[in-house]
């Protein structure tokens, strides 16, 4: 099950069910410019802020060649390098996703009965790349996410 997870580890990188996350700031704090054009941010208590999971998955400085699906990411050699803070599709503290664990063993126990029985072929109304929805705070596709069972023969 060891790639299974790897696969699953970098569908959540690239494609995070929950694309962000929020926290209420408890003490004063002020965030550092990083770039010479920025000034520097002072939170107050009661402040909101949101975690931009998406983006920050999506960041090259974090996760070279974003964009490729690379479940090697995920691998014993390489997982170590994956900074800490920058990959939290459950989020991340006291407050993470109560039902992480339960989730991926969810998704395992489907993909293995699924891929047990059929095969997972484009059709037709697959898309390829597949077009977003600006409609919807989630990942979904435009038109919906489509794609073939092919029965296994034995
Ligand atoms: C792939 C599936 C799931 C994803 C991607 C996901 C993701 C998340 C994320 C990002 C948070 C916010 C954590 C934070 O702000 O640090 C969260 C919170 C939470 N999730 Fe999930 N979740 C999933 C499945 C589930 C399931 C199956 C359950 C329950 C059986 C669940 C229950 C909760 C609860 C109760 C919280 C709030 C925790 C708190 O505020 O202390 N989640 N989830």
């Amino acid at each position: 099950m060891k790639y299974m997870d790897m696969i699953i580890s970098e569908t959540l990188r690239k494609w995070p069910g929950v694309t962000a996350t929020d926290r209420v700031c408890s003490k004063p704090y002020t965030i550092q410019p990083s770039n010479l054009n920025e000034e520097p941010v002072h939170l107050k208590p009661g402040d909101v802020i949101f975690v931009p999971i998406n983006g920050i998955q999506r960041d090259p400085k974090y996760f070279p060649n974003p964009d490729v699906f690379d479940p090697e990411r995920f691998s014993d050699e390489n997982k170590g390098n994956i900074k800490p803070y920058t990959y939290m599709p459950f989020g991340l503290g006291p407050r993470n996703c109560i039902g992480s664990r339960f989730a991926i063993l969810e998704t395992k126990t489907i993909f293995f009965l699924m891929l047990s029985k059929f095969n997972f072929i484009a059709i037709e109304k697959t898309q390829i790349p597949i077009k977003l929805s600006t409609k919807s705070f989630s990942i979904v596709g435009d038109s919906g996410m489509w794609i073939g069972l092919e029965p296994r023969s034995k």
